[in-house]
């Protein structure tokens, strides 16, 4: 250090010439003028006299003191950092205070902070005058080794610890006044050193937040995160000097550091949050909403946890499932108020039943025409029969119009209108029906009368039959030979379709479709027929009604044939048809010819939907086209997801789950052979299978392979399909597959019998046993904050289990019935705990008491047989 004048010493220092030299001389050095050196053995010497003069009984200036004798000491380790880490700590000081006032707002953020940090740090610490300090504190500082300038002798004694602060803090934050004290020059560089300290600080305490952190998270879980942030402050400055060290505690046992060293380490837990790492943010309690349907996988993400956990929780229910299973809303519900969170339940269909609900069929209510349908064996003669109809009364009603195929066509009679469903056989009607559509009123069974019943002939009674529609036979090709009309009432008659004639009540017409003969007859019997059943419908309504069949045309786009059931469809009508949706931009009935309204039972063809609708998809025409694409939209996701869950529910091993409970269990089939003989033996032994509480039916069977038909009369009667030495061909297999229906192959009869008399077994109600696996006696209860009342137990006999149920008994008198709300051992979460072992149980819904022996049971199913 260079030698310095008195008179620059006391500029220095900003005390009065005269007083360094009275100190001086104090000191021993005698007879120095204002401009006489001053040598730094001198300066030692004056620096040692003044801390003498200041002994321990020296109260108040032994603050200051302190601090000097901080500095002194690190100044010692011999490094200019160590001078500014005192200003640091002084600084550090004046934020905690802050810390302590703007704790509670954790939210402020650090810019904010910081003006009113500097604020406070000029203005709260009682101010220490330059006249007070610096007779002791320069010469101190001028004999250090380390401040070699003046100006760093000045800036030692004159920046307080108080004004550096805000000096520091002046470059950063222009708004903060910076001290009186300080000269700009002063506080520029004051402003590096602190911005040098603070990074060099913030860097340390990075490190030591990261050591503080990592072992905050081994800290119990149960401690809220902002309190234990408090003795990590403490135990953050253990290098520092015993003083320090002592006056760092002592601030910050009160006040917390620094809120803009707090607020990243903040932010970083804030962002820590939504990582499912750390266990108390993993059980924020969320609002779930539950539709009516989702998978495991959806509801893993609406309550944010991974799916495992969901998965874990399913399975300590019972219920095993796999990510991309579908469970009901009660089990979802469940799961997700076992796991703490709250549950809205949502009715997704609610936009569907509002708008449906919103559309309104007043009216006059009409009779309308009949739908009829026209099935039976191969080549008996169906298609002629609806060509001579449409030949005959049709095309002979609208002159030159040349007959359109558009899946089905009006007939006028004297007696009224009959709407023919012109795709013959039963695989239209069978489609329809598996999409849940009631097309047809009526059934028109055709058989050849010189070939009488055949296989077909039974299928179209038991299609008929089991979606309970009435039939009328149309005993064909009457004009032939041999004909024989008797032996087809009769071969009937054991299908159970049994003649007016013979006292039941199916008509039987004899006609011919090369002849024309009986066809009017057979009108009639249709319109009667038609009268019985009392067909109505409101005309002056929107349009309801189900679609036929629907093609994409190159030229004019989605053409979808009609039918309309309800109300009068009308050019310009918004339709949702099943999953489509569109404005009816043209309509043309089977002659091709342009109209502008349908009346009920007319079939017209629509242009103007965005996709081909599904034969027997049901059409209405709504108000509001937004809303009919929601519809749609919700549709195709609904028919996806009931598609999954009936997948995973149709199959032999599980269906009676799907059944309901009290009434005869029926296992629906349906079994098609290679020969008559084979089918004959199965259906027997089948049928003899089954008691009062579970039956098979047949619904039904043939010979030959597994065709579209069948494989729509199983998806609509929700049967399994077995083919005995048959195969389902290609369309069969995808819509079986489709809809998730099991198909079975068998070469031995035997085999079938067996898996089905299993599948049976499984549909008996299921008889349980109870076994207790073990019990535990409540040794002490205590409340847990987090799961409320814990009973401290002893396992006194077997095991317990978390996911079992228990009863407690009270004086081996039982006195609950529920289930455990926790099972811990120590702090931690345990599956089971055994005999002669320590845990800590939490009963949901009821107050134990010691003495109390909690009994953990389980059902066990025992197996039915026939
Ligand atoms: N003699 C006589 N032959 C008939 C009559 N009706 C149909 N046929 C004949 O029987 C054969 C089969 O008639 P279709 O109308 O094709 O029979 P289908 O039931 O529609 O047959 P598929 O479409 O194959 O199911 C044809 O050769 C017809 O000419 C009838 O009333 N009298």
């Amino acid at each position: 250090m260079a030698e310095v004048t008195v008179k620059q010493l006391a500029d220095d220092v900003g005390a009065s010439v005269d007083k360094i030299i009275q100190q001086l001389a104090e000191a021993g050095i005698q007879g120095r003028g204002a401009s006489d050196v001053i040598t730094d053995d001198e300066k030692q010497t004056l620096l040692k006299h003044l801390k003498q003069s200041h002994g321990e009984a020296f109260a108040e200036p032994r603050k200051i003191t302190l601090k000097r004798k901080t500095t002194s000491k690190l100044r010692s380790a011999g490094s200019k950092t160590v001078n500014v880490e005192v200003r640091k700590k002084r600084t550090y000081v004046k934020r905690a205070d802050i810390t302590a006032e703007a704790e509670p707002e954790v939210e402020v953020p650090a810019e904010q902070a910081a003006p009113a940090e500097a604020e406070v740090a000029a203005t709260s610490q009682p101010v220490e005058t330059a006249e007070s300090a610096s007779p002791e504190v320069a010469p101190a500082e001028s004999a250090s080794a380390t401040a070699d300038s003046p100006a760093e002798t000045a800036e030692a004694v004159s920046d307080t610890p108080e004004s550096k602060a805000p000096a520091a803090e002046a470059e950063k934050q222009p708004a903060a006044q910076p001290s009186k004290a300080v000269t700009p020059e002063e506080a520029d560089r004051a402003a590096k050193e602190a911005a040098l300290a603070e990074a060099e600080e913030a860097k340390k305490s990075k490190h030591r937040r990261h050591k503080e952190e990592a072992g905050t998270r081994e800290d119990k879980e149960d401690t809220p995160p902002v309190k234990k942030q408090k003795p990590k402050v403490a135990a953050a400055k253990p290098r520092r000097t015993e003083v320090e060290a002592e006056f760092t505690t002592a601030k910050t046992a009160d006040a917390p550091r620094s809120l803009r060293a707090k607020a990243p380490r903040m932010r970083r837990k804030r962002r820590g949050g939504s990582s499912s790492v750390d266990p108390n943010i993993a059980k924020i309690t969320r609002d779930v909403s539950i539709p009516d349907s989702l998978t495991v996988g959806e509801l893993a993400q609406k309550m944010a946890v991974k799916s495992g956990e969901v998965i874990k929780k399913l399975m300590g229910m019972g219920v095993m499932a796999n990510i991309n299973q579908v469970i009901e809303q009660d089990v979802a519900q469940m799961v997700a108020e076992e796991m703490g969170h709250k549950v809205t339940l949502t009715r997704e269909d609610a936009v569907e039943t509002e708008m449906m609900d919103s559309i309104v069929y007043e009216g006059e209510v009409t009779t309308r025409a009949p739908v009829v349908s026209v099935m039976g064996h191969v080549d008996h003669g169906k298609t002629s029969l609806l060509d001579y109809i449409r030949r005959a009364k049709v095309a002979a009603s609208e002159s030159g119009g040349i007959t359109q195929h558009i899946g089905a066509y009006l007939v006028q009679t004297d007696k009224g209108q009959i709407s023919f469903l012109d795709t013959p056989g039963h695989a239209a009607f069978t489609a329809m029906r598996a999409r849940g559509a009631k097309s047809t009123d009526i059934v028109i069974l055709v058989v050849a009368a010189d070939d009488g019943v055949m296989p077909q002939t039974k299928e179209a009674v038991q299609h008929a039959k089991s979606a309970d529609m009435p039939i009328i036979v149309a005993v064909n090709k009457i004009d032939k030979e041999d004909a024989d009309p008797e032996r087809v009432k009769n071969e009937l008659s054991a299908l159970d379709v049994i003649s007016e004639e013979w006292g039941g009540d199916v008509q039987f017409v004899n006609v011919s479709a090369h002849t024309g003969e009986g066809i009017d007859n057979l009108l009639d019997a249709i319109l009667l027929q038609s009268e019985l059943l009392e067909l109505t419908a409101v005309k002056s309504g929107p349009a309801r009604g189900v679609v036929i069949e629907s093609r994409l045309d190159k030229g004019r786009g989605v053409v979808a044939s009609v039918l309309v059931q309800n109300g009068t469809l009308r050019k310009g009508d918004i339709v949702l048809a099943g999953e489509q949706y569109g404005r009816v931009r043209a309509m043309l009935n089977e002659h091709g010819k342009t109209v502008d309204e349908a009346e009920p039972s007319t079939p017209v063809e629509i242009l103007g939907l965005n996709e081909t609708p599904e034969a027997g998809d049901e059409f209405v025409v709504v108000a509001d086209e937004r809303k009919a694409r929601e519809v749609a939209a919700f549709r195709q996701e609904k028919v996806r997801s009931e598609r999954l869950q009936r997948q995973q529910s149709t199959n032999l091993e599980n269906m009676f789950q799907s059944m309901g409970k009290g009434e005869t269990k029926i296992l629906n089939m349906v079994v098609k052979t290679d020969v008559r003989g084979s089918l004959e033996a199965i259906i027997s032994s089948l049928n003899d299978l089954g008691n009062e509480e579970v039956q098979v039916n047949v619904v039904g069977s043939g010979v030959g392979g597994i065709s579209e038909t069948d494989a729509n009369l199983a998806v609509s009667t929700n049967s399994i399909v077995v083919g005995f030495n048959v195969r389902a061909d290609g369309t069969a297999r995808k819509i079986l597959e489709r809809e998730g229906v099991e198909l079975r192959y068998y070469s031995i009869i035997y085999n079938i019998i067996d898996d089905v008399k299993a599948a049976l077994t499984g549909m008996l109600a299921p008889a349980f046993r109870e076994d207790i696996l073990g019990i535990a006696e409540v040794r002490d209860t205590f409340k847990s904050p987090k799961f409320g009342q814990v009973a401290g137990c002893i396992v006194v006999e077997g095991t317990v289990y978390r996911s079992k149920p228990i009863r407690v008994l009270r004086d081996d008198v039982v006195i609950f019935e529920g289930e455990l709300e926790s099972l811990r051992r120590f702090k931690d979460d345990v599956a089971e705990v055994r005999s002669g072992t320590e845990c800590g149980i939490g009963v949901r819904n009821y107050e134990v008491k010691i003495g109390d022996k909690i009994e953990v049971f389980d059902r066990v199913q025992i197996e039915r047989t026939l």
